[in-house]
């Protein structure tokens, strides 16, 4: 049983936490599979409309479409198309980057990438503006030093100030955001609309999201809005292409996404910094894999995948699963009757389940060791399925709603680290004495996790 903290102070918004694994299963395996109510997240933070008339309809994207057609639709359309494993192997050559030194290098070399899965070839210029939007969102999001060491509460109270429009001015306006997320991608999208399906194919050496999303057909739903009233326009008709609304809010997750997930990605050279000997038996699998395929699920480098679902136990980049449900399904949950606010919202936290005394030995040190065969979390995954008995982690999520990205962030992090230990030694700045004293591993607090002060390291190229 869980011991769910509620927040009955907050008067718009209540949220419970739940850190505990037994009841994030029941909850997110079992429940949601049943169909008991555990399949919602709550509605967009940036529900601003781009287009206005008749064709008016929410904005959402798969994270917040209610669980139902459009979300399957949505769902599917990006596991099959954009993110199928069989269309990675084509991203190859694209992957071979001159990735170097912590997370800014980082972050670029796998934008880049992102931006060229969403919408084809792209110039610099535009890389750039992109990530500069993913920036301000990431911070708008709580990811910057305002809201550092305020603890969850100021984490939750911005949120509440998010939706209720009160934003701290330096922080901007989400529907300032909004507009600009489409200043820069509805001309983008409309170049790609106005070249046919197969000039747009061969144009590209990999079909991007994009392409999928133009050509993408969802089920009519009954929120077409028109000024406040139902519009009779789609209810029961069929299929329909998606507004503008729904393309600017699925192309900024889909670049936002991969940089909640590359944040992640900085966590592991400190660890590395940290522990040389580490970063000698990952090299040494490295080299004696070196005329093998880039890394895939972990088959050929145990040590490897072992070093990844570390660091994702330790610190998982994204710090809760949300979901949005109706009081009675958490009073079932928990069997209690004395929540004394009404929760719409509920957290498991992600990171408090990874580190769980009760399920981890030692679990706040890094021993990639336990991943390997014989190891305490041998066979552990990093999604849970329902087949397991316990959750022992989930940086990922799971059930129905899990992150569908969760094969392209192993990919991507592993190629980009592999490629960072077999390149470059990395020791703490020669300004210092140990390794503890560079290596912060603190987090800000916020919608994705950073470390607090950024990584500084001291990198040697090793000679060939
Ligand atoms: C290390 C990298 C990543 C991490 C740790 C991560 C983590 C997560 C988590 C925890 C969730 C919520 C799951 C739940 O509520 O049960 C999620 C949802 C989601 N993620 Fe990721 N993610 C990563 C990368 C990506 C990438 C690369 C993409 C897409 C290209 C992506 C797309 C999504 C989408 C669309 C959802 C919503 C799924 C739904 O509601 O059905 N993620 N992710």
């Amino acid at each position: 049983m869980g011991t769910p903290r509620t927040f009955a102070g907050l008067p718009v918004v209540g949220i419970i936490e739940i850190g505990d694994a037994a009841v994030a299963r029941r909850a997110l395996v079992h429940g949601a599979t049943n169909n008991t109510g555990w399949s919602d997240r709550p509605p967009a933070l940036f529900r601003v409309a781009l287009v206005t008339g008749p064709r008016r309809r929410r904005s959402d994207n798969i994270n917040s479409a209610p669980h139902g057609p459009l979300w399957r639709a949505l769902r599917r359309n990006l596991t099959a198309h954009a993110i199928h494993p069989a269309r990675l192997a084509s991203l190859a050559p694209l992957r071979r980057g001159e990735a170097v030194v912590v997370r800014e290098c980082l972050f670029g070399a796998v934008f880049s990438l992102a931006a060229c899965m969403c919408f084809g070839d792209v110039d610099d210029a535009q890389v750039r503006a992109m990530a500069r939007l993913v920036h301000d969102f990431v911070l708008l999001m709580g990811g910057s030093s305002s809201v550092s060491g305020t603890g969850h509460w100021a984490k939750f109270k911005l949120l509440d100030k998010l939706l209720q429009w009160r934003l701290p001015r330096q922080l901007g306006d989400p529907s300032t955001l909004r507009r600009r997320q489409a200043e820069l991608f509805l001309p983008l999208i409309d170049a790609r609309r106005q070249s046919s399906s197969s000039a747009r194919t061969c144009k590209d050496r990999v079909r991007p999201y994009i392409d999928s999303l133009i050509d993408l057909r969802v089920p009519n739903d009954h929120d077409d809005e028109d000024n406040g009233s139902k519009s009779k326009v789609a209810v029961g008709l069929g299929r329909r292409a998606l507004t503008d609304d729904e393309m600017v809010s699925l192309v900024s997750e889909f670049l936002g996404a991969d940089r909640g997930g590359l944040r992640r990605v900085d966590a592991r050279p400190p660890r590395r910094v940290a522990h040389p000997e580490i970063q000698n038996t990952l090299r040494r699998e490295l080299i004696s894999n070196d005329n093998r395929p880039p890394p895939g699920r972990g088959g050929g480098m145990p040590y490897l995948h072992a070093v990844v679902l570390e660091s994702l136990r330790m610190h998982p980049p994204v710090p809760f699963a949300m979901r949005h449900v109706q009081a009675r399904h958490l009073h079932e949950l928990l069997a209690q009757d004395d929540l004394r606010a009404t929760p719409v919202r509920v957290h498991f936290v992600l990171g408090d389940i990874g580190r769980d005394p009760k399920a981890w030995a030692a679990p706040g040190e890094f021993r990639p060791e336990r991943f390997l065969p014989g190891g305490e979390a041998e066979g552990v995954g990093p999604l849970p399925g329902p087949n397991n008995r316990e959750i022992r982690m989930m940086p990922f999520g799971a059930g129905p709603r899990y992150c569908p990205g969760m094969g392209l962030a192993m990919l991507h992090v592993k190629c980009f680290l592999s490629a960072l230990v077999r390149e470059f030694r990395w020791a703490p700045p020669s300004s210092s004495s140990s390794s503890a004293a560079v290596v912060d591993l603190t987090e800000l607090d916020g919608m994705f996790k950073v470390m607090k002060t950024p990584l500084r390291a001291r990198v040697t190229p090793h000679v060939h």
